[in-house]
């Protein structure tokens, strides 16, 4: 295969460092404490076969619409009421702008090109992972600021850890819809946001608090989430 885009290794302690995640840091630990199941999610066959090209239409489309069902439920309000600071919430206003400007166009480009209706949105039933994790994150967002900033860390962290992969290779994707999803998740943009976000669970999140749990609770769902988009295709 011309394209193929290895997995990524094991994980260790200081990957990411050049991100705020230094050897022995909150976010680190927390890395390494849900370790082989992320590992399973950044290699997962959906992610496999996004990054080489060979990811049948059908699934991309079934994953899209349960990612957009995802995405347009508010976690970043929430994230923005309960930020303890006022120069965090800016922050998270802008990027909350950032993914209205450029994610949601993507999902409505897709949508067109791929010929999916708004019938057939409306009508797709929720994955069983999915509606675990809307159901998490409902709760979650009623919790408090370290658990949320922590979920929003590890789901966005975890996204850029599976695009990271083929940037390590040097593999450009020649679907457009597989590039497009990959450099939503991947460049200057997206690593400086995943980089804010783990200086805030340096900063707010503990080890030893319900923000560990939450933070494998998060890997659990994401895994399942990619392994779903396969059984509603
Ligand atoms: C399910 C899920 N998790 C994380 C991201 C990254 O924003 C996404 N688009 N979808």
């Amino acid at each position: 295969m011309v394209n193929h885009v290895p997995e990524a290794p094991a994980s260790k302690s200081g990957d990411w460092a050049f991100l705020g995640a230094e050897s022995g840091s909150v976010a680190d630990r927390l890395y390494l404490s849900a370790a082989e199941e992320w590992n399973r999610a950044i290699n997962s066959r959906f992610v496999n076969e996004l990054l080489d090209d060979t990811l049948p239409d059908n699934v991309l489309v079934s994953y899209l619409i349960q990612d957009f069902k995802f995405f347009n439920q508010g976690i970043m309000d929430h994230a923005i009421a309960l930020a303890p600071r006022e120069e965090t919430k800016e922050m998270l206003r802008k990027q909350s702008k950032f993914f209205a400007d450029e994610e949601a166009p993507y999902f409505t480009d897709f949508l067109k090109v791929y010929h999916v209706t708004d019938e057939q949105y409306e009508h797709a039933p929720q994955t069983p992972a999915n509606k675990e994790y809307c159901d998490y994150l409902a709760e979650v967002v009623n919790g408090t600021w370290e658990e949320l900033i922590t979920a929003l860390c590890c789901m966005e962290w975890l996204y850029l850890a599976w695009a990271k992969r083929t940037v390590d290779a040097g593999v450009v994707q020649q679907v457009p819809a597989h590039k497009g999803w990959v450099d939503l998740h991947e460049g200057e943009l997206f690593r400086a946001w995943t980089g804010r976000l783990i200086a805030l669970v340096n900063e707010y999140a503990s080890v030893d608090g319900p923000e560990a749990e939450v933070f494998r609770r998060i890997v659990h769902l994401e895994r399942r989430f990619f392994e779903d988009a396969y059984d509603l295709a």
